[in-house]
């Protein structure tokens, strides 16, 4: 119960860990893709802002013939700059500017001392305009401000406000500069130094995003970036969205596989306790001589039906057991109990009682002893057993070769089961001495119809025409495979609906008590000048 148990939470938390990183890695995948597209407006939209800026500093300098009119500073002179400034968003203020110092602006009107520009973070010149940023205007006062000979234009500090905010919010950041970024002009974001090392190949960050958007009409470039955030950018939405989705997807994962596994689990349990408690019961199948109908014997087949899950058929049952290592139990029980229900239909009737069995059955000494033991209990002649080699994979030809000596020494009989299909082919044939050849189904299923399986039939029934062994078709259904068999080789057997189900042990009494018994079908080779093709 315990193992059982740690067995489940084991499945849950495994379930529940792939669920995550399943999920958690889809989610980076389009953050990051997300992210870079951010990246890449933002950088866009810097620049255009910069083109923007860049222009109406332009459009304003054409402007100062205009002003030459006035003698400077004076109140005409200041009047018609404020006239002017009006209309320009991005433009703070314009002023009159003698040996590099501003003596008076539209803003601030005649400076009591002229206002040097010499106290600035950055300053560039590009062609006759000198741009200094970060310009100190008053105490706690800075601007960025751009000069042409005696004219200045003081570009709004909010300019960039919205792109700052967008840098707090994202941790993005941005370095505008000339076309080669050989020049920078100005800075966005607290990571600027990485996003320039970056740039120039400096330092290699593989999860560092970095665009870069340029205009090559006023030399300028953008490059903007951020660290990608293995916590989405400290989104705890997203997380919480992530945690509970996988979650979900995890439980319902674990739950499907646990109830899987406990299904598999219980039926391999229960199949367990049903061999303990004999509950297995069998069902036998008449085989028939083709030419008279006469009955050589019977296959017992086993059934189970459980009394939770109702009937069980030997189709699931018997793969599960040869998977769970239980076939040689179950085998173990169909040869012990199978032969005492049949006892006395052996010892005094001429059939044979048929018994599949796997490879590995064969090869054990306690399958062996067991069936000798049993036979000899029951007074019953090996000759009267036939075993039916079903399942191949369990052991190697040449260990079987050697086994089924032992048995012959018992005069058990020997039969090849599911001819025509994968494992059973000529080269089993071949190695083994076996007295029966059964065949296929699927080969039966093709008398009299276009199936690909009919062109073998012609093959196989000169094959067979020569080969001392008995041949027993299974599966037949219909009175024109019946008589195709008979008009082909009318001394092979046959197994199927068309002549009986599978019958309870009363029933199988009360049908040999009437019908016929041969003991076993001539081996082929007798008749064979009556045989017609016919399909
Ligand atoms: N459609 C159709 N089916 C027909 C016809 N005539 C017979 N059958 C079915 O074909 C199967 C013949 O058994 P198999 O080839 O040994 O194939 C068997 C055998 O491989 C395995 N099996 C059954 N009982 C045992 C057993 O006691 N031990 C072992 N190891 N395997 C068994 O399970 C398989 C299936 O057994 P069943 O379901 O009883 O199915 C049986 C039988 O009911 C027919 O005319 N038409």
């Amino acid at each position: 119960m315990i193992k059982v148990l740690k067995k489940s939470v084991s499945i849950y938390i495994a379930a529940l860990f792939l669920s995550f990183a399943f999920f958690y890695i889809v989610a980076q995948v389009a953050y990051y893709a997300f992210i870079q597209e951010k990246v890449e407006d933002y950088a866009e939209s810097i620049l255009a802002r910069s083109d923007n800026i860049i222009l109406q500093v332009r459009e304003i300098n054409a402007l100062r013939e205009e002003f030459s009119v006035y003698t400077p500073c004076s109140d005409p002179y200041l009047h018609a700059l404020r006239k002017r400034l009006w209309p320009y968003p991005l433009i703070k203020d314009i002023g009159y500017v003698e040996d590099g110092r501003i003596i008076c602006s539209a803003l601030w009107g005649k400076y009591p001392a002229p206002l040097s520009l010499n106290v600035f973070k950055n300053k560039v010149s590009r062609g006759s305009y000198t741009w200094v940023f970060d310009a100190m205007i008053e105490s706690n006062i800075t601007a960025d401000v751009v000069y042409n000979n005696n004219f200045s234009v003081t570009v709004s500090p909010f300019a960039f406000t919205r792109f700052r905010e967008e840098s707090t919010r994202w941790g993005l950041n941005a370095v505008v500069g000339d076309f080669n970024h050989k020049q920078h002009f100005f800075r966005v974001g607290n990571n600027t130094s990485l996003l320039e090392n970056i740039e120039h190949g400096k330092v290699h960050d593989l999860f560092f995003i970095a665009e870069k958007s340029c205009d090559a009409r006023h030399d300028i470039c953008v490059v903007a970036g951020v660290r990608h955030s293995f916590v989405f950018n400290d989104n705890g939405y997203i997380l919480v969205f992530l945690f509970c989705v996988a979650s979900l997807v995890g439980l319902i994962i674990g739950a499907l596989i646990s109830k899987n596994q406990h299904e598999n689990q219980s039926l391999l349990t229960r199949l367990e306790n049903a061999i303990i408690n004999k509950e297995l019961h069998f069902v036998y199948q008449p085989l028939y001589r083709v030419k008279d109908k006469s009955i050589i014997g019977v296959e017992v087949l086993l059934r189970w039906n459980d009394k939770q899950m109702g009937n069980i058929g030997p189709d699931i049952f018997i793969p599960l057991a040869e998977e769970n290592g239980l076939i040689n139990k179950i085998s173990l029980y169909v040869v012990e109990h199978a032969i005492k229900e049949c006892g006395a239909a052996l010892r005094e009737k001429d059939i044979t009682l048929s018994i599949n069995v796997s490879c590995s059955d064969i090869c054990s000494k306690t399958f062996y002893q067991r069936l000798v033991d049993t036979l000899q209990h029951e007074g019953v002649a090996g000759k009267h057993i036939m075993l039916e080699i079903t399942e191949r994979q369990s052991g190697r030809i040449e260990d079987i070769m050697q086994s089924i000596q032992l048995y012959k020494e018992h005069g058990v009989l020997f039969a090849l089961d599911d001819f025509g299909t994968g494992y059973s082919n000529l080269k089993w044939l071949s190695m083994l001495d076996v007295d029966e050849i059964k065949i296929d189904k699927s080969i039966t299923d093709s008398i009299g119809t276009q199936s690909i399986n009919r062109h073998i039939l012609p093959g196989l029934i000169a094959m067979f025409k020569d080969m001392p062994r008995i041949i027993v078709f299974e599966g037949v259904e219909n009175e024109a495979q019946h008589l195709f068999l008979q008009g082909n080789l009318p001394e092979s057997c046959a197994q199927g609906w068309y002549f009986s189900k599978a019958l309870a042990f009363s029933e199988i009494e009360n049908l040999l008590a009437q019908v016929k018994q041969t003991g076993e079908c001539a081996v082929q080779g007798a008749d064979n000048d009556a045989a017609v093709m016919t399909s």
